[in-house]
């Protein structure tokens, strides 16, 4: 195949193209909650569970001979949190009572790191005082599997309400596992027993960028190798409820979080909101990426629309929720809110995303409508924002014409190969477009959203991941267009991801990098800033390219998907008269199945390696790869 280039960029790659669509997904431990939220406990403050329940435990268990319940508090420690866990211990009890949490599976425990332990308690029964009477003693430690404390701070009980207590637990050895227990036990009790209830409890560690109620540092640090340039939340499905009155609110994730209720989230687990709005806010800003932000646009999973006067309470709540966002607090109370929260200035907002996949079920039937209403009134509020609508491209027709549509694919590997062309024939009429969700995800074009044993990925595979690089490089061909676009889901846990694959995998004490997280890694941090047309790659082949060129440096990077089980020669014909004689070729190959699991995290990773470029040079992209080739051509 030979490949000319031309010397004259056609459009240019925006900095926007290559970046990250977040929701809190994967049930049991969530790619939010138990997992880029840096919260280490589970179940922290029995939000949204139905007291005198085992469910409401979940996650605690009782230490010594205690009982522990969850019970609708009768003085609770807030109207937020009205639940807390009420440990009783009976007369004439001795020795040590109380329970442990027992994290996302497992709670991953370093010597030298400090965790910030906190909780709330109320005595809940007299303590006799006076001489010889000593308080009983509270105790909340880290204790690893086989029962050694690993660290630990105890504090003398006081009567009376809410007592809030925060400690630093440094341990000085590391565990021989992840399988550690936050631990809270009660010693010295009274001869008449004692009942004590534990509200709003909190294990932390250091968070990325030290940022407070902030993000796990690995698994935020492996996002961050990819530079993402922008964060879609609060979902994708989690945003729109399964009713109205179960979508996301705003408003129910800022402030203190002994003031956030949590939420049944849509993918069927309690959301605790301690990852809320202002910490997306934060998170964009510690990662350097631009916020994406979708308000709720009057639909929800359950196929309910709300048009007409009854959206207008809705409206006016994305108006706040944007205000909060960008608003002026002296004009604006959202905004003095997130003043008063400690942010007086202003976040960078320009794109705000109207609702979620406004194609499923019914909402087709009523988006023109909900969308008229809504983008009318925000557009008029916000004149500078952007607003992207979620529906089938031009189908129904929506007014105001969108500037911007979502769309979303999940396929088959060889789908995303001869789909590379699938913008080119897009009309150049001003419209833009941001691939908002795309992955690889099974093997059976029949049935893309089956179970593993029809097809289904468990992890990224190669063949997925070739196919994605070369999908990606129409988004560079037609980035003229195209302005963004970002794998889903971004996270799961191992242990058990009701949505697979994701991007990234983690589980207590790991981070497990796919082969797609190196393919988006490897187009993100090459972008070039400019795209140079060449010889197009045939529409149904195996092999798919883009070139582009870092006008500062006049560094050139082709871009090369194969999935054929053998290699493919490429001969690339440049009208540079001053090219390197030598490039880097960074390499991820391997078999067409093959994937990074758990068990073989590192199984495929890239190579870095030197190629033989000039005016004219020949390349051998090896069987089911991606290459990525750069070097200097003025
Ligand atoms: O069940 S789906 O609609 O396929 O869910 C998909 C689409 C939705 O936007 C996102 O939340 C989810 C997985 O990333």
């Amino acid at each position: 195949t030979t490949v000319s280039v031309s010397a004259t960029a056609s459009h240019a790659i925006p900095t926007s193209l290559f970046g990250m669509m977040f929701e809190d997904i994967s049930v049991s431990a969530h790619s939010g909650d138990g997992g880029l939220y840096g919260e280490l406990l589970q179940n922290r403050a029995f939000q949204q569970v139905t007291p005198n329940t085992t469910d409401a435990l979940s996650a605690w268990t009782p230490v010594g001979g205690s009982s522990i319940t969850v019970i609708a508090d009768p003085s609770p420690l807030s109207s937020a949190l009205p639940n807390s866990l009420a440990l009783t211990i009976p007369a004439n009890s001795a020795g040590q009572f109380g329970f442990a949490n027992e994290g996302y599976w497992g709670i991953n425990v370093q010597a030298g790191t400090s965790y910030t332990a906190s909780l709330y308690y109320r005595v809940a029964s007299s303590i006799p005082s006076g001489k010889g009477s000593a308080p009983p003693t509270l105790t909340i430690a880290l204790q690893s599997a086989s029962g050694t404390r690993l660290a630990s701070h105890s504090v003398s009980l006081e009567t009376g309400g809410w007592t809030h207590v925060s400690a630093v637990l440094t341990p000085t050895r590391t565990p021989a596992s992840t399988a550690n227990l936050f631990t809270v036990t009660v010693s010295g009790v009274p001869k008449q027993g004692l009942d004590v209830n534990f509200a709003m409890l909190s294990l932390f560690p250091p968070t990325f960028k030290g940022r407070a109620n902030g993000m796990r540092k690995d698994i935020a640090e492996t996002l961050f190798e990819v530079r993402p340039a922008f964060f879609r939340f609060p979902g994708g499905n989690n945003l729109e409820g399964q009713t109205p009155a179960t979508r996301w609110q705003w408003r129910n994730t800022v402030g203190p979080l002994t003031e956030r209720p949590g939420r049944v989230g849509d993918w069927g687990y309690v959301n605790t909101d301690g990852l809320g709005l202002l910490e997306y806010l934060y998170w964009c800003e510690d990662m350097e990426m631009e916020p994406f932000m979708a308000v709720w646009d009057g639909y929800s999973l359950d196929g309910e629309s709300v048009t007409g006067a009854a959206l207008d309470p809705y409206i006016a709540e994305a108006i706040e929720q944007i205000q909060f966002v960008i608003g002026d607090p002296e004009t604006s109370e959202p905004a003095a809110l997130r003043a008063s929260l400690g942010r007086k200035e202003p976040f960078a907002l320009k794109y705000v995303e109207i609702g979620n996949e406004d194609f499923i079920g019914n909402a087709p039937g009523t988006v023109a409508s909900r969308w008229n209403q809504i983008v009318t009134n925000l557009s008029t509020t916000f004149p500078q924002l952007q607003f992207m609508a979620t529906s089938d491209t031009g189908s129904p027709v929506l007014t105001p014409t969108p500037q911007t549509y979502d769309i979303h694919v999940y396929q088959t590997p060889d789908w995303f190969t001869t789909n590379s062309f699938f913008y080119d024939t897009f009309a150049r009429n001003g419209m833009t477009f941001f691939e908002g969700e795309y992955a690889a995800i099974s093997s059976n074009s029949s049935n893309i959203f089956g179970t593993p044993d029809q097809g289904r990925f468990l992890w990224p595979t190669v063949a997925g991941s070739a196919g994605e690089a070369a999908f990606m490089t129409g988004f560079e061909r037609n980035a003229d267009i195209v302005f963004a676009a970002s794998y889903a889901p971004l996270l799961g846990h191992v242990n058990d991801s009701q949505w697979t694959p994701n991007l990234v995998g983690f589980d207590a004490g790991n981070v497990f990098k796919s082969t797609s997280f190196y393919v988006q890694k490897l187009f993100s941090l090459n972008k070039g800033d400019e795209y140079l047309p060449s010889t197009l790659p045939s529409v149904n082949g195996t092999l798919h390219w883009s070139v582009t060129r870092w006008t500062s440096t006049s560094e050139l990077v082709i871009k090369i998907s194969n999935i054929d089980t053998s290699p493919a020669s490429l001969t690339f014909v440049l009208p540079f008269k001053n090219v390197e004689s030598e490039g880097t070729v960074q390499l991820l190959t391997g078999a067409a199945t093959a994937s990074n699991t758990p068990e073989e995290p590192d199984l495929i990773v890239p190579t870095t390696g030197k190629v033989k470029t000039g005016e004219t040079f020949e390349y051998s992209a090896p069987a089911m790869s991606v290459s990525v080739i750069t070097f200097g051509a003025k």
